[in-house]
């Protein structure tokens, strides 16, 4: 021994020595892991479902969680909740007042997260909890885990944790929608962010539809038994179709936000997108959600542009038989009408969804698609009235609040009624506020300025945005505006048509090359077989 150890190198020492501590160091660990198997009871929470979000939401308000010494720094906040503790570790810039927009930019909050593979000692109701981030599919870089360990009887103390995260967790999240958007690779769902509720009164559509909307959806989330009684799958459908810009997208946020429900969002015409995956997804959708199903039209097209020479109609070669399968593209993108169909009503679709689908084009759409059962309620949007551009107006300015009743030009739809004063900081816009009476006299003009279904909500919208600080400047140059707005529209018009004659012409005169190319090959080809049959017929002459 004291031959081989004169032998080795100091190198060579070194290199046995630290061999030596770092076997047994694993040795330690692995025994230690088996010691906490064998007497701790162990949760495992997966990033995939909501008890995850709950326990990182809760878990970014532990002090403990925040004193990690070793940890990811993210923007992307701790949980679905979309809200960090400060206490927890989030770092802001100590300079700032507490408003939310600094020199125009919004600030962002810097969340710090335990690293995955560290694990924490956080005390709870008399227990040590020992808490482990771990990736799930470490082979894909991606998918978080959480993994708890505790020592005790039963799992008592890992349920009250659980509810006690969750109610938490809902408490934070009440005025926030969350958005899942389907991932085709995965065949899953992925959280895309939580959003600020929008109200009902920011909607500015006909008297009814929003009361009528709300309540139909309503009426329907309590009707569990009604349905299950006369045998009637547990679904409604409903499908918002007109011109773009005119508040579909919008009014299914909002019904979210009064619902207090998530939104599944599916783009059919998105990458990957097949009868399988489809089937998939909706199997995966919780009962009380909102599932929508944006451009239903552009679905069996993969068209990017949705104007009007996109074809999403059902024609011979694409939707003309629910059967038949209509894109198999080389993006592996094979969904077919039949599979949307049974996807949406089929055993594995979820029960207690409210099914939105919106489209530009319902003309096109297969009316297998659009009937009653799966679609069940219809609501058209056009472009503004009058009576949308006097609402739209009196949304975007605040005003003094008269001690007069409400004026009787007020909109009478009941949310509209309601519409809550535009709250503003001093120091972030001057804008001016103008009396009760005067903006009712303002939003009277700019609404007689505005031609009745002419022009998109969003135009108005887009307008009135850049006229924020200036609400009399905006009602005196908006016949100005009007004008420019036709000008544009006849312009890009004119443009698009000469764009799609000159594409015609090429199309044509493209056509034209290659019959003359053909003829051309053609006649070649029959001078090359004559000149052949004249040498071979020479010899039998010769002959
Ligand atoms: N009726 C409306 N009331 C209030 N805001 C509206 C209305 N219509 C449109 N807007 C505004 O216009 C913008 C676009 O609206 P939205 O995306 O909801 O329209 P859409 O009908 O879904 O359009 P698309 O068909 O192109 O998807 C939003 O910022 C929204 O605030």
């Amino acid at each position: 021994m004291n031959t081989l150890t004169s032998m080795l190198s100091p190198l060579g020492k070194l290199v046995v020595i630290g061999g030596t501590m770092e076997t047994a160091r694993r040795a330690s660990v692995s025994a230690w892991n088996g010691f906490v198997d064998s007497f701790f009871l162990t949760a495992h929470f997966s990033e995939e479902d909501y008890p995850y979000d709950w326990l990182m939401h809760w878990l970014s308000k532990q002090p403990a969680w925040g004193r990690s010494r070793e940890f990811e720094i993210t923007t992307r906040s701790a949980g679905r909740a979309g809200l960090t503790d400060a206490t927890a570790g989030d770092l802001e810039e100590e300079d700032e007042d507490d408003g939310t927009l600094v020199h125009g930019r919004r600030k962002r909050k810097v969340a710090f997260q335990p690293s995955i593979d560290t694990t924490h000692t956080i005390y709870y109701r008399g227990h040590w909890l020992r808490i482990t981030r771990t990736k799930r599919f470490p082979e894909y870089g991606h998918g978080s885990a959480l993994k708890i360990s505790v020592v005790a009887r039963n799992n008592d103390i890992l349920k009250k944790l659980v509810l006690e995260a969750k109610k938490d967790y809902e408490k934070d999240a009440e005025h926030r929608v969350h958005i899942f958007l389907a991932d085709t690779t995965y065949q899953c769902w992925r959280w895309n962010g939580a959003r600020q509720k929008r109200p009902m009164s920011s909607i500015v559509l006909q008297p009814g539809v929003k009361d009528m909307l709300l309540a139909d959806c309503k009426d329907f989330l309590c009707s569990e038994e009604w349905y299950a009684e006369r045998g009637i799958p547990f679904r409604r459908g409903y499908l918002l179709h007109g011109v773009p810009g005119s508040g579909k997208t919008s009014l299914i946020h909002s019904l979210a936000g009064e619902l207090g429900l998530d939104i599944y969002v599916v783009s059919l015409s998105s990458k990957g997108m097949s009868d399988n995956t489809l089937t998939t997804l909706m199997g995966h959708v919780p009962t009380r959600c909102i599932l929508l199903l944006e451009d239903l039209d552009a679905a069996f097209t993969r068209s990017v542009s949705r104007d009007g020479s996109s074809t999403g109609a059902p024609t011979s070669t694409t939707t003309s038989s629910t059967t038949q399968t209509t894109t198999a593209e080389s993006d592996g993108s094979t969904l077919s009408l039949s599979g949307l169909l049974n996807s949406l009503d089929g055993v594995a679709a979820a029960e207690g969804r409210l099914l939105f689908a919106t489209t530009n084009h319902i003309e096109r759409l297969d009316p297998a698609l659009s009937r009653p059962g799966r679609m069940d309620v219809w609501v058209n949007f056009t472009h503004a009235t009058k009576w949308q551009a006097e609402g739209i107006f009196k949304c975007f300015f605040p005003y003094k609040p008269s001690t007069v009743a409400a004026s009787e030009n007020v909109p009478t739809d009941a949310s509209q009624k309601n519409l809550p004063l535009p709250k503003r900081k001093a120091s972030t816009h001057a804008i001016p506020v103008l009396s009760e009476a005067e903006i009712s006299e303002l939003a009277k003009r700019f609404a007689e300025a505005i031609p009745e279904d002419e022009l998109s909500v969003a135009a108005l919208q887009g307008y009135l945005l850049k006229n924020k600080t200036r609400p009399r400047e905006c009602v005196d140059e908006v016949d100005e505006w009007v004008i420019e707005q036709r000008e544009t529209r006849e312009k890009l018009k004119k443009e698009k048509a000469e764009k799609e004659a000159k594409e015609k012409k090429e199309a044509e005169e493209k056509e034209k090359k290659e019959k003359e190319e053909k003829e051309a090959k053609e006649a070649q080809r029959g001078k090359g077989s004559e000149r052949e049959t004249r040498a071979q017929r020479k010899p039998v002459l010769k002959s």
